[in-house]
């Protein structure tokens, strides 16, 4: 049973939110707070450790009933309940999409075509758990005896941006393990890995689903044959692992049966951190902070499957996100993580929910005529605040943000944890609320500076009515940044559930693949 297959644009949801939109030009988040003492009560969900307050946006209670019909109309819950139950929803590649059975403590047999894949998870976990067990713990030992210092994690897109962004962002949960990751195919990018290296004490992840990637495999080879300079074919056994599909290519690769990780097609490349393509994970804060994450991240699976739509956090922000960019019709959203630690946050976001949603043909083959993916970047406050944070304040464009943020800092130094979320808050404030021709006037009058009133005065205004969510979670944890993950994975499908497009295939990246190929030929 496929997805059903409805434009989005004619529903009658759809329609009285074009009709309910007229009316917002002349909305007002501020008015909007004078107006409503609950308003932020109203438009704030607690979901265990999380907060999310979505109340600074061009929202009233009418747009957000109207956003939940227009997600009923769409036969949402039908699709959500497709979705974790292992229908092949990604129809285009007739697969099935379940990289969250990978996180579920269900006992319950989950079937993909015949089989259940519940034993073949369970079995790759604890191969994941002993592997990392005995290479952390310095068991496992190199050609010439030495335990493992270094881990290389080769493997691009999805078997890159996810295990890298995770290893970052828990940095303070890392064991002795110095973690790399190569991913280019610039040759430049593997020289500068590999001199920091001895191949006695490294340990190389080749990660790649489909195990024919040019880059990964370019890059493979280029370390096989430097490890081989001083260790023998024999030797790669104690070097070498592999995740893929592809078991076949691994092989003629020349790696050990016994170092191979499963991994399986009914997982995307770029929702697949949580299958074996995180054993660099895993190997960088050890098995018992993966499963946090697993187990975070099934915290969000079940909030999002059981909670009504509008107290469903991804669903809610998969709605406001679908409320600008088709009715307002902003281009990009803004991801601004208040920690250092999710720097890598937003490029991995980019080819989550570029790549899943940069779609313009329908699940009826027609071209649509709306807008659908939006265009994701971002960085971490401060540094945003002194780069691009002008253009969000005074620029011509509206771009909605989400502030991502924690309630305390894991080192405990609280006088930087309190500057850092009072500036936290205080953008979202400048945003929604700005300042006025009037305070303006006031300001600059009561400075003193009477001369330049005239003229500065108008740009020292901040419209505001700039919309942000506020994302909170008490601190940064494997398993509330799982929930994180977790979250815009399910705000990816509930948008390509409304726009009505396939989100689990990527052809468009095909194309430049082909051609590279070409050329490389006739070269
Ligand atoms: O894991 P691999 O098969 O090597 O694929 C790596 C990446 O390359 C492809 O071109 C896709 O765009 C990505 O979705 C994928 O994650």
């Amino acid at each position: 049973m496929s997805l059903k297959n409805i434009n989005p644009t004619k529903t009658q949801a759809w329609k009285n939110l074009s009709d309910h939109y007229q009316g917002f030009a002349s909305f007002s988040i501020k008015k909007a707070f004078e107006n409503d003492a609950n308003r932020k009560k109203r438009f704030t969900i607690e979901q265990g450790d999380l907060t999310l307050d979505y109340s600074k946006n061009r929202i009233d209670q009418e747009t957000m009933d109207l956003l939940v019909q227009l997600a009923d109309e769409v036969a949402l819950k039908d699709a959500i309940e497709k979705y974790f139950s292992g229908e092949a929803i990604n129809e285009t590649e007739k697969r099935a999409v379940l990289h969250t059975a990978l996180r579920s403590s269900s006992k319950e047999p989950l079937k993909v075509g015949k089989k259940d894949i519940r034993p073949e998870i369970a079995r790759t976990l604890r191969k994941i758990k002993s592997f990392s067990n005995e290479v952390i713990s310095g068991k496992w030992k190199g050609y010439t005896g030495k335990s493992i210092t270094d881990i290389v994690n080769i493997g691009i897109g999805g078997s890159d941006l996810g295990p890298d962004m995770i290893v970052e962002a828990l940095q303070f949960y890392k064991n002795q393990l110095n973690t790399h990751f190569v991913s280019n195919i610039d040759g430049d990018h593997v020289s500068e890995v590999i001199k920091k290296l001895d191949p006695e004490t490294t340990l190389f992840v080749i990660v790649s689903k489909t195990f024919t990637t040019q880059e990964t495999l370019t890059n493979a080879n280029t370390i096989k044959n430097w490890f081989l300079k001083s260790a023998s074919q024999f030797d790669i056994a104690k070097h070498f692992v592999a995740v893929s599909t592809n078991l076949d290519a691994i092989s003629e690769f020349g790696i050990d049966g016994n170092n191979v990780f499963p991994m399986w097609n009914w997982v995307g490349g770029r929702f697949s951190l949580w299958s074996a393509v995180g054993l660099s994970i895993s190997l960088s804060v050890g098995f018992n902070n993966f499963r946090e994450l697993l187990d975070g991240a099934e915290e969000m699976d079940l909030h999002f499957k059981n909670e009504s739509f509008d107290k469903n956090v991804p669903v809610i922000l998969a709605l406001l996100s679908i409320w600008y960019n088709n009715f307002f019709k902003a281009e990009t959203e803004a991801i601004l993580p208040y920690t250092q630690y999710l720097t890598k946050l937003a490029p991995y976001l980019q080819q989550a929910i570029m790549e899943s949603n940069g779609k313009s043909v329908d699940r009826n083959g027609e071209v649509v005529d709306y807008q659908t993916g939006t265009i994701v970047w971002g960085s971490t406050g401060t540094n945003m605040q002194h780069a691009f944070m002008q253009l969000v304040h005074q620029g011509t464009k509206l771009i909605p943000a989400d502030f991502i943020g924690y309630q305390q800092s894991l080192h405990g130094l609280s006088d930087h944890h309190k500057k850092l979320m009072a500036n936290f808050n205080a953008q979202m404030d400048a945003l929604a609320f700005g300042k006025t021709l009037e305070e303006v006037h006031l300001e600059l009058k009561t400075s003193g500076n009477v001369n330049d009133i005239a003229t500065l005065m108008p740009y020292k205004v901040f419209e505001g009515n700039k919309p942000s969510n506020s994302i909170i979670f008490n601190n940064l944890t494997p398993k509330s940044l799982g929930k994180l993950v977790s979250m815009y994975e399910h705000k990816i499908f509930v948008q390509g559930v409304i726009w009505n497009i396939y989100s689990y295939d990527q052809f468009g990246v095909e194309l430049g693949k082909e051609l590279a190929k070409k050329l490389l030929n006739n070269a």
